[in-house]
């Protein structure tokens, strides 16, 4: 948690985020691109790939395809840059397909993919006011001075008691 300065942590677990994620795609079936269904997922990587696998599960799109984006250069963070795209040739304009990624938190990860695929639907699963304006549908939405911790980056630990903990 280096990069800025939280007020509060949000820690979700594998069935948290597992529910959330469903969740997501209960969501994303009443808003979806009609009766000829999602044509394609596209995961955002890395975060956005646990949450896309378990979306396409529960909306049966077999196609699911990535991207990548680099905003950081070692701690600094810079201009987004799209590291790796996806078959260009199935995602088109964006058109029946749908992005999924863990978060949205400044929005930048996102306005260079809407960039890419401009006609694509955006879905998070966890949302900061920020970048709210860059998702479609999301599920949860946290404070900006809260930092999401995902279960893929934590372990479980020992915790001491309340009792003698002062001493
Ligand atoms: O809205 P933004 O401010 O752009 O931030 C959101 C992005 O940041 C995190 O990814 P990160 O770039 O840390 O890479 P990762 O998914 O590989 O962990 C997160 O998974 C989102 O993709
Ligand atoms: O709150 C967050 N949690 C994890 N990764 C992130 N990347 C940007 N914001 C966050
Ligand atoms: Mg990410």
């Amino acid at each position: 948690m280096d990069r800025l300065p939280h007020e509060k942590g949000f820690h979700v677990s594998w069935d948290q985020l597992h529910r959330d994620a469903r969740a997501l795609a209960w969501r994303l079936q009443d808003t979806g691109p009609g009766e000829t269904g999602w044509r394609a997922v596209v995961a955002i990587t890395r975060g956005g790939m646990a949450p896309a696998m378990i979306v396409s599960r529960e909306l049966d799109i077999r196609t699911v395809d990535t991207i990548s984006v680099k905003s950081y250069n070692h701690q600094t963070q810079a201009e987004p840059q799209v590291i790796k795209a996806p078959d260009m040739d199935l995602v088109g304009d964006g058109t029946g397909v749908l992005i999924v990624d863990d978060l949205v938190d400044t929005g930048r990860t996102l306005e260079v993919v809407r960039a890419a695929m401009p006609r694509a639907h955006v879905a998070t699963v966890y949302a900061k006011p920020q970048g709210k304006p860059q998702v479609d549908t999301f599920v949860t939405e946290v404070s900006q001075d809260t930092w999401i911790f995902f279960p893929w980056d934590m372990a479980l630990q020992y915790v001491k008691p309340y009792h003698g903990a002062d001493d």
